[in-house]
């Protein structure tokens, strides 16, 4: 059920915060499955608790993995992998194209649905690539969710070539569960340059620390069968999700400041730096975490953003309230994400009549001076996001269906009001 509408709240003076983030995402999820994949025990140590971790954490139960609550921790113990089992994506991304491959390794069947939109998310190039690989999948030929995964308890792997244009996830997905399969695997991409990647980074930096054998090139990548670590994963804070606290630095001419920013990360959240720098921020690291301050305006951005596409929808509405136009290039494959982003972020942002229009790879907005109103948010967290950063200095903004952050960041709106609440 959709919650009621938000009223984004307006910020009375500049913001003067320390907004403390839970964990990554993206980690947690990979840290889930190579945890379930291993030959002992793990630990999943401070783990993101949002709707797409829960969902992770369902599905690798459901398969036969021991998954307990342990101080705030996750506590992991692999067990066979076996179906029948029903398995529930939801709109994650990470449990859509990480979790089929793991289903290919158990035996007996797994069905695996999700949202609706998440019927219409890119999923034929890791279906076809795991078929090549040697598992047996009925999508009906529809190269779409849902399917039924017909495992036989192993799965051969071997050379393979995808396209993987569409998302990083299609790759990163084959390569977590690779070490399992019997010649590990040898992926080649072929087509379109593949996005984000900060996340491919991300997923041999972990499956290294895993213990797997792991050799990556520009679009190839080769995994060496063998058994993984169980081991302890500390989770780093979700960089991704800072984007709209620091941005109200730069809106309200304050200060915020995320604790416990890594000195060294594959995060893609890590690029806030250069890009709020580039847009006039002062951003500073230390001990005590980033610290972005305002200096009064800003400038608009022209990036491509190739690299980072989950920034796209934060930093759009920042460019939408900036002193000068943006264009926001390299981001096609954003309309296949939790929505059409590109399409939204368009609606929404002349909704309030402003002034975005769509590229064929982008973005590009001049700002303009907007007014309340409804702001549609597509089942996206990171739209509730951007209508937040909007609100901030548009009285009236009306956010529908706040609730959808639960995706990634559940307490958003608390936080949200703490961060404005005068220290
Ligand atoms: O691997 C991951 O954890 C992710 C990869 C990216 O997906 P795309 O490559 O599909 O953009 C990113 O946008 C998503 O939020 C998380
Ligand atoms: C694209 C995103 O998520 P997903 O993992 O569902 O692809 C996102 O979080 O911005």
């Amino acid at each position: 059920m959709p919650s009621p509408h938000w009223s984004a709240p307006v910020a009375h003076a500049p913001v003067d915060a320390t907004v403390p983030l839970p964990g990554s995402k993206s980690m947690t999820n990979r840290a889930l499955v190579l945890s379930a994949l291993a030959a002992g025990p793990g630990r999943v140590v401070q783990p993101l608790r949002s709707r797409d971790t829960d969902l992770m954490a369902a599905a690798l139960r459901a398969l036969g993995t021991g998954i307990t609550e342990d101080g705030g921790d996750w506590a992991v113990v692999p067990g066979e992998l076996r179906g029948p089992a029903s398995v529930d994506t939801g709109l994650a991304g990470t449990v859509m194209r990480f979790l089929p491959p793991v289903a290919a390794l158990a035996s007996g069947e797994v069905s695996v649905d999700g949202d609706p939109r998440a019927r219409e998310r890119p999923m034929g190039p890791i279906i076809t690539a795991l078929r090549a690989l040697g598992a047996a999948i009925d999508d009906g030929g529809r190269g779409a969710l849902p399917f039924t995964v017909r495992g036989t308890g192993s799965v051969n792997g071997g050379e393979v070539v995808i396209d993987a244009s569409g998302s990083s996830q299609l790759v990163s997905g084959l390569l977590l569960a690779a070490p399992r399969f019997e010649k590990g695997v040898d992926v080649r991409h072929a087509g379109p340059p593949v996005p984000s990647a900060a996340h491919l980074a991300m997923t041999v930096e972990m499956l290294r620390e895993a213990g797997a054998a792991v050799e990556a090139e520009e679009n190839a990548w080769r995994v060496a069968p063998g058994p993984l670590q169980g081991r302890e994963w500390a989770i780093e804070p979700d960089l991704s999700n800072s984007a709209q606290f620091l941005s109200a630095a730069l809106v309200t001419g304050g200060r915020v400041t995320v604790p416990d920013w890594p000195a060294e990360t594959t995060q893609p959240g890590d690029a806030l730096r250069g890009l709020l720098t580039a847009m006039g921020a002062e951003v500073t690291h230390g001990p005590g975490g980033l610290t972005v301050r305002g200096r009064g305006g800003f400038a608009g951005l022209t990036a491509d953003l190739h690299e980072v596409g989950e920034l796209t929808p934060v930093l759009a509405a920042l460019c939408a309230l900036a002193d000068s136009p943006s264009r926001l290039t390299g981001i096609a494959h954003l309309r296949g994400h939790e929505t059409d982003r590109l399409a939204a972020l368009v609606a929404e942002i002349n909704g309030l009549g402003g002034d975005a229009a769509e590229l064929p790879d982008g973005l590009e907005i001049r700002p303009r001076p907007l007014r309340g109103g409804v702001f549609h948010t597509y089942d996206d967290h990171r739209m509730v996001m951007a209508a937040a950063v909007l609100g901030l200095a548009v009285p009236g903004i009306e956010v529908e269906n706040p609730g959808t952050v639960g995706k990634t960041l559940p307490d958003f709106t608390r936080q949200w009001a703490s961060m404005l609440a005068p220290a």
